[in-house]
């Protein structure tokens, strides 16, 4: 039994992967170990099965005896530690969910049902090293995987609208928080039914306005209102988050070489745990609407594609629909006034499972059945 070690596996993300692993029976098929930077010596998480007490994840000993290490603990511990993992002679796979190592020429960014090909190729070529993808480049290629199979893609924007668990867990008890905060500005007033609607907005605004009201991580109000910048600015104006939309997404495809243009907005949202997406398509021929459906119902098991209707768009086509499953939903599909080869769309996912935990244990199984 291949000896994998767990790192991260108590944040959100990890728990995430916990969750989904322990679905599959994915522990019965290895050896778990568990690491910690905080808590070494402290019992390991049930499982349904027996684990050692927690390992130093900073020791390049205790490291290097596994196989395979799953790191979800986050980019500045894939910085501290990775490098000096390899130097010390260790041939193991590295599975990880943070961003530090994806554009790295050795490391494979995996996302299976999109582009399994380029996994075994890697595999085949004793590639090493695997990378989840940016949550909104995995969510998008999950729900238009059809569309770049097909050849069809000549460029595409995507205006994104994305969750407060994008930013961690502390992000998402202050979007509550935030939410309390702006009702108990109003709840007098909303419980009189005579009071004026424009008594009640002044109160949220003074509300949100206040010095009071938390955005310690925000750092803004989320709540009431949207963030329109994701991560940091880089010289060409884009945020890192619209770079990675481009980059990421044709290293996925392996055309790195040869790169579908790629490029929106990115949008932090009151959303808890899904992101959602609106593309622009620019096909590369005007394709008949009945088999673009098609193509994308088949390019993989999980996503679904939502009929144009509005009844359709607004049960099955949002965030409230989509959070904690696999589906990713995909819809208003219609030709836009520019033209028949102009296509719209519009995607919901949970970016905790495709967009972090999932393509991580799919990988790992991939590396257990190779
Ligand atoms: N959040 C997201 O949407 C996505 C995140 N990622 C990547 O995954 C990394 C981890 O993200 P995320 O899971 O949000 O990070 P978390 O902050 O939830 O967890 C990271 C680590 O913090 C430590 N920790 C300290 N206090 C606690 C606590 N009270 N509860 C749980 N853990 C605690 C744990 O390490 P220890 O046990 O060692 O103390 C844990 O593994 C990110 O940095 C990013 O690289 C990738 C895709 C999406
Ligand atoms: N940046 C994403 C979440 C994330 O962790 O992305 P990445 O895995 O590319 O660092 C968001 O804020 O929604």
């Amino acid at each position: 039994m291949k000896r994998v070690g767990f790192v991260g596996w108590r944040g959100m993300v990890g728990s995430v992967l916990m969750e989904r692993m322990q679905a599959e029976a994915d522990f019965d098929a290895i050896e778990p170990i568990f690491f910690t930077t905080s808590q070494v010596g402290q019992a390991g998480p049930n499982i349904g099965k027996e684990v050692p007490p927690l390992k130093d994840a900073k020791s390049i000993d205790e490291l290097k005896t596994m196989d395979v290490i799953i790191s979800c603990q986050g980019g500045d511990y894939t910085s501290a530690v990775y490098q000096d993992l390899r130097n010390s002679g260790w041939d193991g796979y590295w599975i990880d969910a943070a961003s530090t190592l994806r554009m790295e020429d050795d490391a494979i960014l995996v996302l299976d049902p999109v582009n399994l090909d380029v996994i075994k190729d890697g595999l085949a070529r004793g590639v090493k090293t695997y990378v989840g993808g940016n949550c909104t480049v995995s969510l998008s290629l999950m729900a238009l995987g059809g569309l770049f199979k097909a050849g069809l893609v000549e460029w595409m924007t995507s205006m994104t609208y994305q969750a407060a668990s994008g930013a961690g867990a502390q992000n998402m008890r202050e979007l509550l928080n935030q939410m309390g905060a702006t009702y108990g500005a109003t709840k007098s007033l909303l419980e009189d039914p005579a009071s004026s609607i424009l008594d009640i907005d002044r109160a949220v605004t003074e509300a949100m306005r206040a010095d009071s009201f938390p955005v310690d991580h925000f750092g803004v109000p989320l709540a009431g209102s949207l963030i329109p910048w994701i991560d940091k600015k880089l010289d060409n104006g884009q945020s890192k988050e619209e770079w990675k939309g481009s980059v990421e997404t044709n290293k996925i495809l392996g055309r790195r070489d040869n790169p579908i243009p790629i490029d929106g907005l990115c949008v932090r949202v009151g959303s808890m745990r899904c992101h959602s997406q609106a593309m622009t398509i620019k096909l590369t021929r005007d394709v008949p609407l009945d088999e673009i459906y098609g193509m994308l119902a088949e390019a993989n098991d999980w996503v679904k594609v939502v009929p144009n209707e509005k009844e359709d768009s607004v049960r099955d086509l949002t965030p409230t629909a989509v959070t904690g499953t696999l589906t990713v939903p995909v819809g208003r599909l219609r030709k836009l006034n520019m033209g028949p080869e102009y296509l719209s769309a519009f995607t919901s996912g949970d970016q905790l499972l495709w967009g972090a935990a999932e393509p991580l244990r799919r990988m790992l199984r991939i590396l257990l059945d190779s």
